[in-house]
């Protein structure tokens, strides 16, 4: 069998020393849990796989809906849970209630900050967010506590879109304003003179679900439409019939600019000053993304100065704004609540999307939407399930191998197989492993979510390398070996000849095996748990141990040997059932050819 070997795929070193609160129940399972959500059609199918295990003294997990929810979410919702419907709640009166709650809906307007995952003391597991914005969610501390946020991503897009589109016409042809002046009495017929859309040019800033669909709506009022959106496909673009250009040129060249993108780093303010300057004299903007990407006061001066001849904005960097804004309060800029998603049908498909999103996380299902944890494809799941038991196993297993756990840093996993790198998604295993080998040692729960952060606060070092097998690429993985590197071993026999503990295991008719132990080749079916003896390999020993064991009615699952060389040292792997007593193992201990021996839970 050929081998080579590739550079590590992944290193997560740091060392935290801040300690976490993590939920007492709730870890990611497979061998469980391993059910489909096939509910939100919709979606392209990529799930996580999250169980949540605690519920109130109801036996049902409760659900705080912190803002209006549709009626069909609601429906949903309380066919699961107990459902709290409290709405306007004051972020003190939030982290009151929190403590609670397995679960949290919100939409833009509630701030799910740090203090609301430390309030929570661990029973938080799932926020779920009514709609696509999630800047209103801590997500780093979702993440540090173990709690899983998702989001409903597609059902306002295009409540948004057309929201976008009512302000673009109503902004070009003043009908905010002069629907106020008829109002008022007056008659300005010459006053509210608008401009055309047909033929303009538009910037779309942020081509994504929003932006593309505002995009086609503007080709349809025949409008040249150009796009800036650093990650966005040139294919999907063309196909729409939008160029995409560089910021510079987009803002260089539009009549009007309707901006789409999310609230980052990059993007606050990115509508500024300097921006506003570079800017066709006369422009006309529309913001339904987030009024952070604005800096709101350069907006008012570049109004004032004649740049800017109109603004619509539905969103403001703080929310309600205050009512003598200047901004808000100008004549040439029309405004509107925050209301892009805001439609019968977006809410009802939202309050949808959110309610089987959570619900299905707080089942144990699969988070089609998780926003801060890898989502992995669905069928990719299904291929790995067993190949995620053996992972949790073999870090399990390592772990308990080591004397004196505190010094575990630094861990290698490689994966064996005949797949191209980038066709064999491991993070669910690592997360398997991290979990496999924090958890023996350590109160906290380890899950997708928050495994990477928990290894990494422990100073955990996990390095990934890729072994490439000849062989069917059918099987996506031959074998997954897991070293520990400085540390001794309670079970000598486990330090391999380069100086690791190591332990190698297969997935064979659809159960984890354990295939090595340190140098020695054994066969084992992971269930249970697991003696491991060496001795000098001799006649009679299966029956001896197997004796001893089978006085006390433990039943041994399985025993499989692995020597150097006949009559040489060996070791005996041996599955039981059940946990021996000690004094059973006392007697292993003392069967005159065993040499050292060690016993280790699954
Ligand atoms: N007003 C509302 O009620 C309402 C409703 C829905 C969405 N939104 C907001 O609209 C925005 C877009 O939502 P979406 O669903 O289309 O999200 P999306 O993720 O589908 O699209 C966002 C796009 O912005 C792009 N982008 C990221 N950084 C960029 C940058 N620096 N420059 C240009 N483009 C950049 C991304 O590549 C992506 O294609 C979000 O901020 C969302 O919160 C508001
Ligand atoms: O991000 C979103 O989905 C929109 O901004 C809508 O927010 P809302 O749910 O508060 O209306």
């Amino acid at each position: 069998m050929a081998s080579f070997k590739i550079p590590a795929l992944n290193d997560h070193s740091l060392s935290l020393s801040s300690k976490s609160r993590l939920p007492s129940a709730f870890s990611v399972t497979l061998r469980d849990n391993l059910r489909f959500s096939r509910s939100s059609s919709r979606l392209q199918r990529r799930f996580l796989i999250v169980t949540a295990s605690s519920a109130s003294i109801t036996g049902k997990p409760t659900v705080l809906v912190a803002e209006k929810l549709g009626e069909a979410g609601l429906t949903l919702l309380n066919q699961f849970a107990n459902v709290d419907c409290s709405y306007n709640l004051s972020p003190e009166e939030l982290c009151t209630k929190i403590s609670l709650c397995d679960a949290l809906i919100v939409r833009s307007g509630t701030k799910v900050s740090r203090e609301v995952f430390e309030s929570s003391g661990g029973r938080l597991k799932v926020v779920g967010r009514a709609g696509v914005g999630i800047d209103n969610v801590d997500l780093a501390a979702a993440t540090e506590h173990g709690c899983l946020v998702v989001n409903a991503p597609t059902a306002n897009t295009v409540a948004a879109a057309e929201h976008g589109v009512a302000l673009l016409a109503a902004m070009a042809r003043n009908i905010a304003q002069a629907d106020a002046s008829v109002k008022a009495g007056k008659w300005q017929r010459n006053k509210y003179v608008g401009v055309s859309l047909v033929g303009k040019t538009i910037a779309v800033l942020g081509f994504g679900k929003v932006g593309s669909e505002v995009a086609r709506r503007a080709k349809g009022l025949g409008m040249h439409v150009i796009a800036h959106d650093p990650y966005a496909s040139a294919d999907r673009a063309r196909a729409i019939g939008v160029d995409l250009v560089s910021f510079e040129e987009a803002i260089a060249t539009a009549d009007f600019i309707s901006l789409h993108m999310p609230l980052t780093l990059a993007t606050n303010k990115i509508l500024n000053d300097e921006t506003f300057a570079k800017m066709k004299k006369g422009v006309r903007i529309v913001n339904v993304a987030r009024g952070g990407v604005i800096d709101e006061e350069a907006l008012v001066r570049a109004l004032d100065a004649g740049i800017v001849a109109q603004a619509a904005l539905d969103v403001f960097t703080e929310e309600p704004p205050k009512q003598d804004s200047k901004l808000v309060q100008h004549e040439r800029v029309t405004v509107t609540p925050h209301l892009g998603a805001s439609t019968m049908e977006a809410q009802e498909g939202v309050a949808i999307e959110i309610a089987e999103a959570v619900v299905g996380a707080l089942k144990g299902e699969l988070a089609a939407t998780a926003v801060n944890a890898p989502m992995v494809p669905a069928e990719v799941l299904t291929e790995l399930k067993p190949y995620v038991e053996l992972a949790e196993k073999l870090g399990r297993l390592a772990v308990q191998l080591v004397a004196g756990v505190s010094g575990v840093k630094n861990v290698k996993v490689s994966y064996a197989s005949s797949r191209a790198p980038d066709d064999l998604d491991t993070r669910l295993l690592r997360a398997m492993i991290t979990k496999g080998l924090i958890e023996p040692i350590s109160s906290v729960y380890v899950n997708l979510v928050n495994s990477d952060y928990t290894a990494k606060q422990r100073g955990l070092r996990i390095t990934e390398e890729r072994i490439i097998i000849d062989g069917s690429s059918e099987t996506p993985l031959e074998s997954i070996q897991v070293q520990i590197a400085n540390v001794e071993s309670k079970f000598a026999s486990a330090i391999s000849d380069s100086g690791e503990i190591k332990v190698e295991g297969k997935v064979k008719d659809g159960i984890p095996h354990l295939t090595k132990v340190g140098s020695f080749e054994v066969d084992v079916s992971l269930e249970g748990s697991i003696i491991l003896c060496r001795q000098v390999d001799q006649p009679g020993m299966i029956g001896k141990v197997g004796s001893i064991l089978g006085e006390e009615n433990v039943n041994v699952s399985f025993m499989s040997v692995g020597r150097i060389a006949p009559r040489k040292q060996a070791v005996m792997a041996i599955g039981v059932d059940d946990q021996p007593s000690k004094q059973s193992l006392q007697r292993i201990g003392e069967v005159p050819a065993i040499e050292e021996f060690v016993f280790l839970k699954l």
